[in-house]
């Protein structure tokens, strides 16, 4: 028995009355084929044959591939689909993780085991490697999507106009001890480069700095002093000793602040960005990080090139917010963007270190009030890089950005070049889960009082359709919330609403699930399905059904922003 309350909305852009399964992007076959799919779309709507048919797709065993199995299929995240087994879906991971790969992880096999851990995004940063080294990754993140059942998202991270160092010569670190004097040259070596000497990449490094300076090296990873200027270089005591990866990047301070005029001026993307740009659209990736945003402008500018270069593919922009300005602008900015990212490693460089807690918290907040994803970044298990198990410290730390109620916590050094990256990346899903699992059960999270965002009338329906569904939820306890939506955007209302149960997204499109693959809560699956919801709705229970992942008696809220409706209703 269901219960329903539709909402007559002005039309959605392009509704068919027709009660009809949608077929997009069905390439017309010959008539038997034809036959064929229409049996199979027959079949599933039907209480189901239930064959183990593997993690991916629903009516392969037919033998008919691709497109006209999709048709009757539903993709689901093989990950996803296990813990849904095993653990029920009330006890899914709410948290969505991100890990940057690295020489670490980019392999096939190491690729695989991040997937299988619940990496839900693949960064790249493009600060490092080459163009080939990322393409490689990005297909093979691909393949493993296409051919274990995978959802993984891929993020491409601009290097921005940052100053710092070169590649150490080929020498995968250097350790610089307390008083050595080292040298930092804008000039271009031959490898191996002489003793104690890092390359700077900027040109104008040589003349900025001024005697007395601190250079800061990765966010005081390791610290100099500068004391002599020679030309092109310029001779640093090191006075806080650590490890030098290369590329860090570099900071430098003035009677106890940061000197920012040259900086400054640096555009956010550079020339070497804009290529980057170029191939991250190329290679079809889902999200775009801007290190370094300023302002809204940047993002604006990215996008609107975006939109001009791939109309059919949507990339969403996600801003670093890692500077003094990009504080300063913060709320423009995350209007602008698609997503946010508490980039604390630069942040930390740039603000005193007992500001970032109090930054992060108003960004997180900030980006929920928007309804844009927020990664919380950097140091979360750093000491993970060397050794087996986390401080306790960073443990509390991975616990007050899920409890702060972040979409996704990313790992930095820890999966790209640590030792033990499916370790950090076990730690940060099972500190995930017991932290929403207790705060759940102690109803320990403040409820937030979630402002008006929509600026449409038909947007303000959504909006006030998901609020509702969330806190009928709540009350009602129920299993899960169901969403159908095309663009993703309803179900990120759902998911802004932190409900306590996980929502079931359902979209036509394979990339708005990999990108609703960042967002709190949700489990994104790709079906295709119609307008009419009593067909969705009998649809998908059977083929959830099937394949264990509901069932009969579960009380489910599903919506749809087709018909803008909510309906209560029992698992038949
Ligand atoms: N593609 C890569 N190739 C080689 N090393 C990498 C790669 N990606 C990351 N790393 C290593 O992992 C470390 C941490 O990665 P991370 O992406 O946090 O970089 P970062 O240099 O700190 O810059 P950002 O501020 O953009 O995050 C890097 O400093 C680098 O040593
Ligand atoms: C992730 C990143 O860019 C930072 O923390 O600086
Ligand atoms: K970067
Ligand atoms: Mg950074």
């Amino acid at each position: 028995m269901a219960q329903s309350l539709h909402l007559l909305a002005p039309p959605s852009p392009s509704p068919s009355p027709s009660p009809r399964l949608l077929r997009p992007r069905l390439p017309s076959l010959p008539h038997h084929q034809q036959l064929l799919r229409r049996q199979i779309c027959r079949a599933s709507a039907a209480p189901p044959p239930a064959p183990d048919l593997g993690p991916v797709v629903l009516a392969s065993e037919n033998g008919i591939s691709s497109s006209a199995a999709a048709a009757a299929a539903i993709d689901v995240d093989a990950v996803t689909e296990a813990e849904l087994k095993e653990n029920g879906f009330r006890s899914t991971r709410r948290t969505k993780l991100v890990c940057t790969i690295g020489p670490a992880t980019c392999g096939a096999e190491q690729l695989e085991a991040l997937a299988v851990g619940g990496m839900n995004v693949a960064r790249i940063n493009m600060c490092h490697g080459t163009q080939d080294w990322h393409r490689r990754v990005i297909r093979q993140v691909r393949r493993l999507n296409e051919e274990k059942g995978f959802a993984v998202a891929v993020m491409m991270d601009t290097e921005g106009s940052e100053i710092h160092m070169g590649d150490l010569g080929g020498a995968a670190s250097a350790k610089a001890e307390d008083g050595e004097i080292w040298t930092f040259s804008v000039r271009a070596f031959n490898s191996p480069l002489p003793d104690r000497t890092i390359h700077v990449n900027y040109d104008g490094f040589a003349e900025d700095v001024r005697v007395g300076d601190d250079l800061i090296v990765d966010g005081g990873m390791v610290q100099f002093e500068v004391i002599e200027k020679i030309g092109p270089d310029v001779k640093c005591r090191c006075t806080d000793p650590g490890l030098l990866l290369p590329r860090a990047n570099i900071t430098f301070w003035r009677d106890g602040s940061l000197v920012r005029e040259r900086n400054a001026m640096l555009p956010t993307i550079s020339s070497k960005d804009w290529l980057d740009i170029d191939f991250g659209i190329a290679e079809g990736v889902d999200f775009i990080a801007v290190s370094f945003v300023k302002s809204a402008e940047v993002v604006n500018h990215l996008k609107s090139y975006i939109a001009a270069r791939c109309r059919d593919s949507d990339i969403s922009v996600v801003a670093k917010i890692e500077s003094i300005d990009s504080l300063k602008n913060l709320e423009e900015i995350i209007r602008a963007s698609d997503g946010a990212m508490v980039a604390r490693g630069d942040l930390g460089a740039q603000i005193p270190l007992e500001q970032v807690p109090s930054a992060q918290q108003k960004i997180v907040k900030m980006c929920r009030q928007l309804n844009k994803p927020v990664i919380v970044a950097s140091q979360l298990l750093e000491s993970m890089i060397e050794y087996p198990t986390p401080t306790r410290a960073e443990v509390a730390d991975v616990s007050e950005a899920v409890r702060q109620r972040a979409d996704a916590l990313m790992l930095s050094g820890e999966s790209a070049m640590g030792q033990y990256p499916e370790k950090a990346l076990t730690v940060l899903r099972s500190v995930s889960l017991r932290i929403e699992r207790w705060w759940r059960e102690e109803k320990r999270y403040e409820a937030m009082e979630l402002s008006d965002i929509a600026s449409s009338f038909s947007d303000k329906i959504s909006e006030e359709i998901c609020n509702s569904a969330a806190k009928m939820a709540n009350n009602l306890g129920v299993d899960a919330l169901f969403v159908y939506t095309k663009t993703g955007h309803m179900a990120s209302l759902l998911s802004r609403c932190r409900p306590d149960c996980p929502i079931f997204a359902f979209t036509t499109s394979t990339s708005v699930r990999r990108r609703l693959n960042l967002q709190w809560g949700l489990i994104p699956f790709r079906l295709s399905f119609s307008d009419d919801m009593e067909s969705n709705l009998n649809r998908t229970f059977a083929l959830l059904k099937a394949r264990g992942m509901i069932q009969s008696g579960d009380l489910v809220i599903a919506l749809s922003d087709m018909l803008q409706s909510i309906q209560v209703m029992n698992v038949p």
